[in-house]
This record gives C-alpha cells, structure tokens and sequence, in this order.
C-alpha cells in the first residue's frame, strides 16, 4: 500500500523546517502501514532540499520543476514572490561567481514600476530586482544552456550572445552552452552550434547575429521537444516582442511538460517598442547612426537651392528612433512618425511648411520614420496588405511616396524649382556593431539574465525598469507595445525644437479632402453619363 503525499507548500512554508513534514509523513505512513511514501515529483525543489543528505532515502524518482516565480507583485498585497529555488549553494561553495557578498541582490528587492506617484496612490506593481544571487539554483555541471535569436537584426545582439557565453562560463562555470541556428525554427530544422568564450571572443565587433536569425517557423512542440531530447535546461531567446510572445509560449509547454528548464527572453528592437523596460538595446546606436545621415542630407540640401532631405528611418509601429534622431540633430525641420498622422495639402499642412521654410532658410530636412503615413500610401497604391512569415504588416516605402509627393506639388502645383534628396539608410543603421554605451547595456542584460537562470527563475524578461535592471514576467512586455505618447512631454519637446506642424486638424482635414474626392467622383460620373 502507497500512501501519497501532495506537497503544495505556499513560500511562506518553506521557512518552516522541512524535515518535520517529511518526518511526519513518514511517521504517518509506518503508523498507517503504508509500505512506502510517494511524494509528488516536485518533492525535492518544495523541501529546497536536493542536497540534504537525510532526505537521501526517498525515492529518488522526481523531477525538479521550476514554475514561474518571476511573478510581479505589488507591495500593497504585500505577496512574496514565488521562488524555485532549491539549491542552497551559498556563494562560498560556487566557487565560479566572481563576486562579492556586498555585489548580491537581496530577494527581497524589488524595482517599482513606477516612479511619479502622488502622495496617495498606491505603491503600484514591483518587479524582483536582477543580480547575483547569494543562492543559486543550477550547479555549472548540470546546466545545458542554449541561445537563440530571432526577428529582424539589432546593433548588439552579438554582444549579448558573447556575454552570455562568456557570463556562463566565467561566473559560474558552465561549459555546455549551445548556440540555435537561424532563430526559432533552427530548434527543430538544424544542427546546434558548440558556443565557447574562444568561440564569441569577437563576435561583439561585428554587426548581425552570429547565430543568425529568421521570422516565422515558431511551432511550440516542436521546439519544446528539441529542448527536451537535447536536455536543455536554460533556454536564453534574444528578440523583440513576437520573439517574447514565442518565448511566453515555449516557457507555458515547458510548465506544462513538467521540465526544469529556465527560460530567459532577452529584449531586442531597433524600434525600442518593447513594453515595461525604459529602452531596448541597440537603439542607442540606431539614433547615432542616423545622425550620419541626416547630416549628409543637411550638407547635401544646405548646398543648393530650395534643398529638400527626406531621411528614412526605421519604426514600424513606433517612431522613437525618428524622434530621437531628430531631437539629437537640430539639422531636422519636421519628423513625422506613425502615431502622429499628418496631411499634405491646405493650412498647417505639410506643403505649407515645407514652402515657409524653404523661403526663410533655403532647404528643408524632413525625418520620417518608416511606419509613418501609410494610410496615404496604401490609398494610392491599392495595397492587399502583405505580411511577412511572422505575421507584421509589410510597409510601403512612404519614402518614396512622399518624395514624389512634393515633388509633384512644388514643380507642378507651385512652379518652383526644388532639389530633393531622399536618403534611406534603414538597414545601414540597424547592421552594424554597437556604440559604446549599448555594449555596456548588452553585457547588463546578459548577466542580469544569467544571474536569473542560475538562481532558477524563469519565465522572465531582463531589462532596466526605472535604470534599476528588473526581471519582468514576459507576459507584461508583450501585453503592450511601446509607442510614442504625442501627450509625453517628449513629442511636445521635440515640437519646440522644430517647431513643426502638430496636424491636430489631421481628422477634419482629411475628412473634408474625402468629401472633395467624392463630390469630383460625383461629378465626373455625371459629366459622363
Ligand atoms: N504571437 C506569437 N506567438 C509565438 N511566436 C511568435 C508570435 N509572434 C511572433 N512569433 C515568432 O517570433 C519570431 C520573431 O518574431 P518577429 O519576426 O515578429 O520579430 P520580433 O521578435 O518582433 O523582432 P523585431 O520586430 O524587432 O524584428 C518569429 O519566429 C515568429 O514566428
Ligand atoms: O526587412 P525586415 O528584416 O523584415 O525588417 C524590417 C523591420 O524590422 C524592424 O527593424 C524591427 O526589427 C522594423 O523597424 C522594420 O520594419
Ligand atoms: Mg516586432
């Protein structure tokens, strides 16, 4: 006779001795003459006890099963976060960490959310501080690591990929560390690649993914299966946010299979949209970069007559990069960027001040993020709206639609003579290797999510929450995507720097201009009936 023993200890019962209930289970089963004690098989991870020798004698059929204690709470409630960690390996016995007992986090830190509070409202939601851990939940022989990149490219990715690597190896002497080719589908489609810190030395100089990377292919068994056959336990997954929803996704099945697999998403997005953390990596790089090019449309269209520069850069649904770039300028008149819609044609219209412009200064540079206006585009064109393997909707070049645009209006409408420069440099900006200050980010985000794989979390996201790096529950950085709020006093201060148009009127413009078009629709139809 077996008598079962359900253990669902709350993490306040933990601090209670855990031998006790062992011991009581023991005593009831030999009382009760059960034959042996079967305990559910996340026994060992609940006792926190997989190196106490006395529990030695239980059965050792278990599976260690780390859930989701990367949980947010917030202090009003005043939850404890759940914890897996089991392991009671103090720092003095993982001899790899390279830090001191001043450099760990507490787990009772925690970075809030937010930090403009009013005198009463409450605390609001808290996110468990990154860092060393004076407790680590894997030991370095036992780990299985491995690394994936996905979605479009990034400056730094590589760093990240490196520091990973080198992070593993250096603080806590993991060398089983596989590298997943061609992101998400390469889980389930090609070999793994050996990933040694001589192997990334100097991967962080060069731009891309040294493991490459691909949109599309996300198929959650398959690649839950591959972590399992490959005996996997640490999954690290560098993307932007359908990689993060991909990463939820793989750590749900993980939960669900029961495995003792960390997994470990890692923010990447040139287009800086990802919820929660204050900016994602790479972005830094993007903004410097595109001073390059506005610059050379600043010198190009400086040097003619009437000069108009149209700079293209990237933001699908955000335009960030745009704002940045221009605020960190002053070479740029007007930047137009998808959350704030703008017209052409009539009173503070784009043409209007284009024209002021060009009589007070002779030129005109315009920055214009790539998501931007693509209502007027897709109008003109009878776009069918593609997507690619990911499921994004594939932009039309506004670029080049806006370029024909003035041209159109200046030449024909206004018979005045322009010279118009249209510069896209977006993939230039996004393939190159990271600034400075963006290695430094790089290297936090991969230790910060090192540190939290080792100390058994999983099913987080790292990223600076406030400048404090967080572990972030990836279900709150995929909930929402990070726009520009016109509302921000960000947008307000780059309109003071420009002093562009705000096209407030954009609705009622633009539903005067439908009537226009459908009385000459009218119209013409009657002529020539
Ligand atoms: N909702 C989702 N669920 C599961 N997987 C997803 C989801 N959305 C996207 N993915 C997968 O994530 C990977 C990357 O997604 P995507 O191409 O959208 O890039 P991204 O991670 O958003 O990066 P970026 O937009 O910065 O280029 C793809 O392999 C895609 O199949
Ligand atoms: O051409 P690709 O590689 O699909 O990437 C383009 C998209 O990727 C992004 O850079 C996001 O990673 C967007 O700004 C851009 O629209
Ligand atoms: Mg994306």
């Amino acid at each position: 006779m077996e008598l079962s023993v359900s253990l669902s200890l709350s993490e306040s019962e933990f601090h209670f001795p855990q031998l006790q209930f062992l011991n009581k289970a023991v005593q009831l089963a030999s009382k009760e003459c059960y034959h042996s004690v079967k305990f559910n098989s996340d026994w060992r991870w609940r006792f926190r006890a997989r190196r106490c020798s006395s529990l030695n004698r239980l059965p050792p059929r278990f599976a260690c099963i780390p859930k989701s204690f990367a949980k947010e709470y917030s202090l009003c409630n005043c939850q404890i976060p759940h914890s897996l960690r089991t392991e009671l390996l103090g720092y003095k016995r993982c001899k790899f960490v390279c830090f001191t007992r001043q450099n760990f986090v507490s787990t009772e830190d925690v970075v809030a959310k937010k930090i403009v509070v009013q005198k009463n409202s409450p605390r609001g939601v808290h996110f468990r501080r990154a860092g060393p851990q004076e407790k680590v939940y894997f030991e370095s022989d036992e780990v299985r690591a491995c690394i994936v990149t996905c979605g479009g490219l990034c400056p730094g990715i590589n760093t990240v990929i490196r520091e990973i690597v080198c992070g593993l190896n250096y603080m806590y002497g993991v060398e089983d560390i596989l590298g997943i080719e061609g992101g998400y589908k390469g889980f389930y489609s090609k070999n793994t690649t050996t990933l040694t810190p001589k192997v990334v030395n100097d991967i962080h100089k060069r731009g891309g993914t040294f493991l490459r990377t691909s949109r599309g292919g996300h198929d959650t068994k398959k690649i839950v299966d591959s972590i399992q056959d490959r005996g996997i336990n640490q999954v690290y997954i560098i993307g932007g946010d359908g990689t993060q929803k991909g990463a939820a996704a793989i750590f749900k099945e993980v939960e669900k299979r029961g495995l003792k697999v960390a997994v470990a998403g890692i923010p990447k997005t040139i287009d800086n949209d990802i919820a929660v953390i204050d900016k994602s990596f790479g972005f830094d790089t993007a903004v410097e970069e595109a001073q390059r090019a506005i610059n050379a449309a600043h010198v190009e269209v400086e040097s003619v007559e009437n000069g108009v520069g149209i700079v293209k850069l990237m933001g699908r649904y955000s335009g960030f990069i745009a704002m940045f770039a221009t605020l960190a300028s002053r070479d740029v008149d007007c930047c137009l960027i998808p959350e704030s819609p703008f017209y052409l044609e009539g009173q503070d219209g784009l043409f209007e001040f284009i024209e002021k412009r060009l009589k007070e200064n002779g030129h005109i540079v315009i920055v214009l993020a790539e998501g931007a206006g693509q209502e007027h585009v897709a109008r003109i064109m009878h776009a069918v709206g593609e997507k690619d393997a990911s499921g994004n909707r594939l932009l039309l070049d506004v670029g080049l639609w806006l370029s024909q645009e003035i041209k159109d209006h200046f030449t024909k409408e206004r018979k005045m003579a322009i010279n118009l420069k249209y510069i896209d440099p977006t993939y230039m900006i996004r393939a190159i290797p990271s600034n400075a200050s963006d290695n430094i980010y790089c290297t936090l985000l991969a230790h910060s999510a090192v540190h939290g794989a080792m100390a058994g979390y999983t099913g987080f996201t790292v990223g600076p929450v406030n400048s404090r790096h967080a572990y972030i529950p990836i279900a709150r950085v995929t909930e929402t995507q990070n726009t520009v709020k016109l509302t921000d006093r960000m947008w307000a201060r780059l309109l003071a720097s420009t002093n562009q148009p705000s096209f407030l009127n954009y609705n009622k413009v633009m539903q005067e201009k439908a009537e226009k078009e459908t009385t000459n629709l009218i119209d013409s139809t009657r002529t020539s009936v």
